[in-house]
């Protein structure tokens, strides 16, 4: 098992996930090496070693107190999981890696879709696509500036994705305006040759509307290992 020490404080333990697990078929295995093969040539620090990119911790939580503007209550805080982080079985419904390039352009996301999230038979539902989209998407967003909110975000399907199948999920920054962050993304089969979905997303951050969604005790944990 490897897990992602990197970024770890100890208060941060608690929210990590194994990546990867025993569900994780041939495909999702050999890119997972290949960009990790990358990011560890990046913090070894060599000079000539193309594209540097770095993998994100895997949590199954956002953050561990929140507070003031999101109203909730102790009970449901300790309860409360990331979305796609929130079944335990392995292999049964999300089961991704992020990794994001150095200059933080561009992100890559490796998909395995597990048979709890059909849509049309054995494929896989639209909605858990745009999951996923807004995942990619919304965590770029988050480590070009701070906490982001998608404002907006436009899917389009081009073809289905087969149920069980490892997919690549690629963002790229299109502009930054002020507070506004556009950020497109292709989901392609994992040679890049098959477009299964393209999107654009809006997303929005600023102080102001941290400190109204994202008042918590731990924000500076959040920010640390998102940014
Ligand atoms: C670890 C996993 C990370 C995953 C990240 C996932 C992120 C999410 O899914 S967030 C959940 C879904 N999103 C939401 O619930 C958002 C709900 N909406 C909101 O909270 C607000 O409408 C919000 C924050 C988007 C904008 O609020 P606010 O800043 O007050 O808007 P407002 O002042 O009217 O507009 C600011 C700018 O944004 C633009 N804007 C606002 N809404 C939109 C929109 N829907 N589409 C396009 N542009 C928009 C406005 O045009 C304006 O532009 P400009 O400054 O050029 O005039």
């Amino acid at each position: 098992l490897h897990w992602s020490t990197k970024l770890l404080s100890p208060a941060s333990l608690i929210y990590i996930t194994f990546l990867p697990n025993s569900s994780w078929g041939k495909e999702m295995m050999e890119l997972y090496n290949h960009y990790n093969r990358l990011s560890k040539e990046a913090t070894e620090g060599q000079e000539d070693h193309g594209e540097e990119w770095t993998r994100l911790p895997s949590y199954n939580r956002t953050l561990k107190y929140a507070t003031g503007g999101a109203y909730l209550s102790k009970i449901i805080q300790s309860k409360a999981r990331l979305f796609t982080r929130n079944i335990r079985d392995p292999g049964a419904a999300f089961e991704y890696v992020l990794f994001f390039r150095q200059d933080k352009l561009k992100c890559v996301c490796i998909f395995q879709a597990g048979h709890l999230l059909e849509g049309p038979p054995g494929h896989v539902h639209g909605g858990a696509i745009a999951t996923m989209i807004d995942t990619v998407t919304g965590t770029h967003a988050s480590l070009l500036s701070a906490p982001v909110m998608t404002a907006n975000l436009n899917v389009n399907y081009r073809s289905p994705i087969p149920l069980g199948s490892t997919v690549l999920i690629e963002s790229i920054l299109d502009k930054e305006d002020g507070r506004k962050m556009y950020i497109s993304c292709r989901v392609t089969s994992t040679d890049g040759s098959k477009l299964h979905t393209e999107a654009t997303g809006n997303f929005k951050s600023g102080k102001l509307f941290i400190i109204k969604h994202y008042m918590c005790i731990n924000c500076k944990f959040y920010l640390n290992n998102f940014t």
